[in-house]
């Protein structure tokens, strides 16, 4: 709090010469005269230079409805019992815009001499200091009299002000009493801080009523199907819709930015009025869930984020996969070379298109390969391209290899374990020279390119058998991600279910007893296969809440050997290679031809019929 008084030596002294000892001077006043200086505000000003007036100024007091109807009473208040002792009182907008002034007639009539009236703006830039402006800088309470003020134009007035806050310490306006020097009173000060305090304190109860006002109001807009929140008009959530709350348990403690941040973008927003005073108390706003999740990666203290990476898909909140989504974002925006290792369907793709959307080559292509799905003899020229006339059979126009597709984006060599002995020769080269030469081309096409390979076999373990070679494990293994299956990260199937009805528009309370019987599923499909069989239940269930007993019926097969856990099961149900569901799926379609017999399958597939069988029972059909 401030109170003193400036001799008119001592700030000639200082606008002329830059001279002050600051240690006889409030230190708000001389650090706001130093301001002034600074930002060249004239010291000779006499009076006040923007005035609002008209649509402008009634526009501004509309924005302020809320505090000039909280504070006006107060106000009234106050100036009853100043009466007769030559004062002005003053609400003033966080702006510095002079929203009411009321007080003595005489006291205005001089007020006016200076352009001291309603809609005028009194901060530090526009009149140097002075207590109205100096408290909208410093948020304290302060009294400036005569000569601290910076500018001649108020040198005849003695001001306390007060700052107006919320509960957050965001100001909501000033206090002010204003009289001329002469009649300068040192308990002023007291009296505006008092009724400052009095109008935060109203503002608060009106705050709680306004909170509950809106949660009255949106209690039926909370049970609808799509993302809905209901806010202050602080855009504090307030209010939010079952799915909502259900995807983002800390829902209460957010801000709407915070949504998104967790894959939500606003779609709507429409203002919320009260039904009491008719004031704007919030917003209904609509979301949509882009299904990009910003995942932020925290330093061991756990204080700042350190990395952060966008994630497509569901997160979950086991610890095995978040250490995943750390290794992520940790490598995404480096050059390294990244083998992805785990079971089939656990999202081994998902992570390198991640790492390739969150790395330096994201506005280049990503080009995944299936290893696995290329028959040998193709191998090269898929992979490397050929020119014209390569080889019999060979385009006119020749082909662009998928290394060269990749350029300057990043190519995802899915089931590497699969690629023959000499072609991993010649990957080890493309790797190590980062160029790329087409089949019957002598040119080398130079690569700038990411390369992520994944496997859900035992690189190592091919190494040490010799089926792999160890100068190309080394330069593909440089950091290894490890995905884990369902089985190992259980906490995260209902999340996953969750993230797979919202997807798909299911709009349904997945029931306990289904919950629970996923949960305790192994899954050796992981994710791929929980999706397939909630795309099973949501077709069964026409889309509606899915009967347990429907459940019971559909997983009869999948769940006997689960509850027996049979371990024989886990293993014939190892995931197969895609050259081997190619078979499976070729005998299939076999037998479906022939109507089921056996014979003319195997001659339609040119194979011996001891070879169908041997199939028939690999792939238990
Ligand atoms: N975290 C996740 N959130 C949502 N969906 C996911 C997630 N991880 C994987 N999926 C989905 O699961 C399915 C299988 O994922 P993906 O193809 O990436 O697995 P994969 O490990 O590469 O399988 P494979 O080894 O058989 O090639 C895809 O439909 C994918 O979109």
């Amino acid at each position: 709090m401030t109170f003193g008084t400036v001799s008119q030596r001592v700030w000639k002294r200082f606008v002329q010469e830059g001279v002050l000892d600051a240690s006889r001077l409030n230190k708000h006043i001389s650090e706001s005269w130093y301001r002034c200086k600074k930002e060249g505000v004239n010291p000779r000003l006499g009076e006040g230079k923007q005035v609002l007036t008209g649509e402008p100024f009634n526009r501004r007091k509309k924005e302020n409805a809320l505090l000039l109807d909280i504070a006006m009473p107060y106000v009234e208040k106050m100036l009853k019992y100043i009466k007769g002792s030559h004062s002005i009182v003053l609400l003033i907008d966080p702006q510095g815009y002079v929203l009411i002034m009321k007080g003595d007639k005489e006291v205005l009539r001089l007020a006016r001499t200076i352009n001291f009236v309603e809609g005028v703006k009194w901060t530090e830039e526009e009149v140097g200091t002075n207590a109205i402006g100096t408290t909208l800088i410093v948020k304290e309470p302060i009294t400036v009299v005569g000569s601290e003020h910076y500018c001649l134009a108020s040198h005849k007035w003695t001001c306390s002000a007060a700052p107006i806050c919320d509960d957050e310490g965001i100001l909501l306006g000033v206090l002010n009493v204003s009289s001329p020097v002469q009649y300068h009173h040192p308990h002023t000060l007291g009296a505006v801080v008092s009724t400052a305090y009095a109008i935060e304190q109203e503002w608060r109860i009106r705050q709680q009523n306004e909170h509950l006002e809106l949660i009255k109001q949106s209690s039926d807009l909370v049970q609808t199907n799509i993302p809905v929140v209901i806010c202050n008009n602080k855009k504090q959530i307030v209010c939010a819709s079952q799915n909502v709350q259900n995807e983002v348990p800390e829902w209460s403690k957010m801000k709407v930015t915070d949504l998104k941040e967790l894959g939500y973008t606003e779609q709507s927003c429409t203002p919320l009025y009260s039904r009491h005073h008719g004031g704007q108390i919030g917003f209904c706003i609509h979301l949509t869930y882009t299904n990009q999740k910003k995942v932020l990666i925290y330093t061991k203290a756990k204080k700042q984020p350190s990395v952060s990476v966008f994630f497509p898909g569901e997160t979950g909140t086991s610890e095995s996969f978040q250490r995943t989504l750390r290794e992520i974002a940790q490598v995404a925006p480096t050059e390294a070379n990244v083998h992805i290792y785990g079971e089939s369907g656990t999202g081994k793709e998902l992570i390198a298109r991640v790492i390739h959307q969150n790395s330096a080559y994201k506005d280049g292509p990503f080009v995944a390969v299936n290893c696995g799905a290329i028959p040998r003899e193709l191998m090269e020229s898929e992979l490397f391209g050929y020119v014209e006339g390569a080889f019999t059979g060979a385009r006119r126009q020749g082909h662009q290899g998928k290394f060269e597709q990749a350029n300057h984006g990043t190519i995802f060599l899915d089931e590497i374990g699969e690629i023959p002995p000499a072609m991993q020769v010649a990957l080890l080269r493309v790797l190590q020279e980062r160029e790329v030469t087409p089949v019957g081309s002598k040119k080398a096409i130079p690569l700038n390119i990411r390369v992520i390979t994944a496997t859900h076999r035992d690189l190592r373990q091919m190494v040490q058998e010799g089926t792999f070679r160890e100068d190309l494990f080394y330069r593909l293994y440089v950091f290894p991600i490890y995905v884990p299956a369902l089985r190992e990260r259980k906490e995260d199937i209902p999340y996953l279910i969750r993230y797979y009805c919202r997807k798909n528009h299911w709009q349904v309370k997945i029931p306990d007893v289904i919950m629970e019987k996923m949960i305790d599923y192994d899954w050796p499909g992981n994710i791929r296969e929980l999706f397939n069989v909630l795309e099973q239940l949501r077709i069964l269930s026409n889309g509606n809440t899915p009967d347990p007993s429907l459940v019971e019926h559909l997983f009869v097969h999948r769940m006997d050997k689960i509850v027996s856990r049979d371990p024989s099961y886990v293993k014939q149900e190892k995931p197969l290679t895609y050259r081997e569901e190619l078979q499976r799926r070729e005998i299939i379609e076999a037998l479906e031809k022939t109507g089921g017999n056996v014979s003319l399958a195997a001659k339609l597939l040119n194979i011996p019929r001891s070879t169908f069988y041997r199939r028939l029972k690999k792939y238990q059909l």
